[in-house]
Formats: C-alpha cells, structure tokens, sequence
C-alpha cells in the first residue's frame, strides 16, 4: 500500500477519540457504517468516563490530553483522530479568552504534536461551537494543517438539518493528508452551511439553518419530525386539558423544585418518576418571561445545555404537557402544565442508540451536564462517511 493512501480494504481503521466524553464520536462512527475501531479514548472527567465504560467496556485514558507525547500518539498507528474540545473558550457565555483560556492549551497541544508524529493521521474530526471559526485557536489549527499537508472541508450543520427537531448548529472540520483527497474536491478550504455534499448532492438545494429566508426555513422544519417521537413520557393532557387547565394535582408536587433537589442528591438516580421532571410553579412565576416552550407537534426545540435542570434561560426548551387552545404565552404557562425533558428525551433528540445507559450512580444533573457537552449522532455520522469516503475514479 502506498504511503498516505486510503485503500483499506479488509482491515478496519484505526481511530483515536479525544475529549471522548459519553462517547457520541464513537457511537456517530459506529453509525456511519465505515469499517473502524476505536483503539483509544481520552477523557479527563471519570463520570463521564464511567459512562463511557459501561456502554462500550472500554475505559477511556483519565488524564491530561496535554500531558501526551508524539511517541505515545505514534504508539497507536491511528488511522484518524476524532476530537472535541472543551468549547466554553469560543461560547459567548464563557469569557472568549480563545487560545488564551487554559482550556484550549490542550487543543492547541496535540495539533502543534502532529508535525512530531512519525505517521501523522490520514483524517482528522474536529468539533466546535459555533463562533470557533472565527477565533484565533482556529486560524492556529488551520495554519498547523495547512503546514502538515492537510485539505481542509469545513461545515455548520445542524440537526434540523437531518429531520430531527432540535436546533443545535454546530462547527466541524475535516481534514484529509495528501494525497488522500475528499469526494468533491470543489469544496476544499470553504465553510459549507448545507449538507447536501455529505449525500453527494452540490446543488445547495437543501436549506440550512442559517438562510434567513422564510421559504427555506419553513422547508427544513416542514421535512423534520415532530417533538412527540422524541418522548419518552406520553403525553397525560388531551388537546385542552382538563376543566382547570391543569394535571391531576396528584402528580403535580406543590413545590417540585424541592423534589428535584431531593432527587438529585440521592445516590442511585431513578429516572422512571415523571414527578422529578415537572417545572414548579415558582420557576414558572420566576422565569416564565424567558423559557422556551414547545409542544409534542413542535417541529423544533432548542439546544440542550450543560445547565439544563440547573438554569431555564437559555438552557434548553421545556415541555407544555396540557396543549391550551392558543398555544404560546398568550395562554397561562401555569396551565401547561411544563415540565423537563428528561436525560433519555435528550439522548433521543441527539440521536443516541436505545441501549445508551447511564450507571444508576450518574446523578440527574451529571446526566444533563453530560449530555448538554455531546453532540448529535444525526449529523456527525455522514460527516465521518464523507471524510472515510475516497473520491471515485
Ligand atoms: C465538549 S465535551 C466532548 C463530549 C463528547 N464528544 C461526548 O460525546 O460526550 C469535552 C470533553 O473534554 C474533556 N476534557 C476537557 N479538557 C480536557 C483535557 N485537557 N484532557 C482530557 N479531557 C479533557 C471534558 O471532560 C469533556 O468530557
């Protein structure tokens, strides 16, 4: 086999998963259908890396990514490194310190140790939040794989492009070493906002996210799924609720916030209780101005964060399970009966298998926390088919 060449016709790839978290990288490459193993994960967060273990058996590296080595990158023979990097130095919640924040040394670290590497990879998968293609971290990255001999594809895709409601746009870069190539060379070194080239298609037909015209956002949200498919808890209310606009008070605690506490702190977490999920009232009094309210026929919610549970504003949407007539805040929240997604609501919207678990230690707001730092399967699955794909000759 050629030096650099993708012929890899019996053997899997090998692959390296940074920042591995709970593993959505690795569960978007098993769902890409391309023949490859993880030979490593690194991940410094032990929960996330228990998770990670009890649903692959493998315990990803807890430690620095930092502190690795040419050598030791050298001692995997990886074919591909998927990475995600801490994204809080490119948020406009974080304080866009950029490559200033200590949490981008480690990032800028292992891309800076690929020109060391006696066998630097063929491919590379890097994602980020939006806003990281203009930060200073990035033109460093470009500038280190533009040096080492890289072609560069990069993208802001979302899952609503790919028929799941959930608004999550994200940044990605794909990177392939000459003289591997990507399937539409056309594309090199440009910001592709559509995913039609992951489906072979390059007529920019498929509307994406970022289009303000009405025509075109109605076309993806129209082509999404709704809400309700994504639910793991049926609905209680019918279309106008009860009399009183309300659920049986029997399941409505009259200070839930408290139970979510109680909840929380408990060592084993049971999901199976719609209770711990329902939205108190004095949040609703609080805070109701700011939350995002969807409905189980809504077409689109928002991106889950980290802090989802903990905060309402600007964490992720809530669910009204009584539908009133007028639906928005021109009826009563109070009557909507709102409650949380719960963790395996989240997963679903990430497009997560049915067999991803959490062990019962995972605390509720780790599961969210967890889940708020993944990524979506739905869209970073073709993303890894596309950069495993060879250009036909
Ligand atoms: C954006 S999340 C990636 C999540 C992952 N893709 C998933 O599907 O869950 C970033 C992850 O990087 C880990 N991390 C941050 N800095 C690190 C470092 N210096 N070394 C190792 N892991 C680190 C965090 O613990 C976190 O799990």
């Amino acid at each position: 086999m050629a030096e650099g060449s993708l012929k890899q016709v019996d053997k899997p790839w090998r692959v390296l998963e940074f920042y591995s978290g709970i593993g959505g990288l690795r569960y978007s490459l098993m769902k890409s259908g391309v023949n490859a193993k993880v030979v490593d994960a690194f991940d410094i967060n032990d929960k996330a890396n228990d998770v990670y273990e009890l649903n692959f058996g493998h315990r990803p590296h807890q430690g620095n990514i930092q502190s690795l080595t040419a050598a030791d990158l050298d001692s995997y023979g990886a074919h591909a490194w998927l990475l995600s990097p801490p994204c809080q130095p490119y948020t406009r919640q974080g304080l866009q310190k950029d490559s200033g924040d200590a949490r981008a040394f480690s990032f800028l670290k292992i891309l800076e140790l690929i020109p060391h590497t006696s066998k630097p990879p063929n491919m590379l998968l890097v994602e980020n939040v939006v806003g990281f293609e203009t930060s200073d971290t990035h033109t460093k990255m470009i500038d280190i794989l533009a040096k080492t001999n890289y072609v560069v594809q990069e993208f802001i895709l979302s899952p609503l492009q790919f028929g799941v409601p959930y608004s999550r746009p994200r940044y990605f870069c794909l990177a392939k070493r000459r003289p591997s190539s990507f399937q539409s060379q056309l594309l090199n070194n440009r910001l592709l906002l559509s995913p039609s080239p992951l489906f072979g298609h390059h007529d920019n037909t498929v509307a994406n996210e970022h289009d303000q015209s009405e025509e075109s956002w109605d076309k993806v949200l129209q082509s999404c799924e709704p809400v309700e498919k994504f639910l793991e808890f049926e609905n209680h209310g019918d279309q106008t609720g009860t009399e009183s606009g309300f659920l049986d008070s029997t399941i409505v605690p009259t200070d839930a916030y408290g139970s979510l506490e109680k909840n929380d702190n408990a060592n084993g977490h049971d999901s199976s209780s719609l209770g711990q999920y329902l939205v108190p009232l004095s949040l609703i009094e609080r805070w109701g101005s700011v939350m995002d309210i969807v409905y189980p026929d809504s077409k689109r919610c928002c991106c889950f964060t980290k802090s989802y549970y903990r905060y309402v504003k600007g964490t992720g949407s809530l669910l009204a399970t009584v539908q009133p007539k007028k639906k928005g805040k021109s009826s009563p929240l109070k009557e909507q009966c709102l409650r949380f997604f719960t963790p395996r609501e989240v997963a679903n919207l990430h497009s997560f298998p049915e067999d991803f678990h959490f062990p019962q230690h995972i605390s509720l707001r780790q599961r969210y926390a967890l889940l708020g730092n993944s990524l979506s399967i739905a869209v970073v699955s073709p993303l890894i088919r596309y950069l495993f794909a060879e250009p036909s000759v």
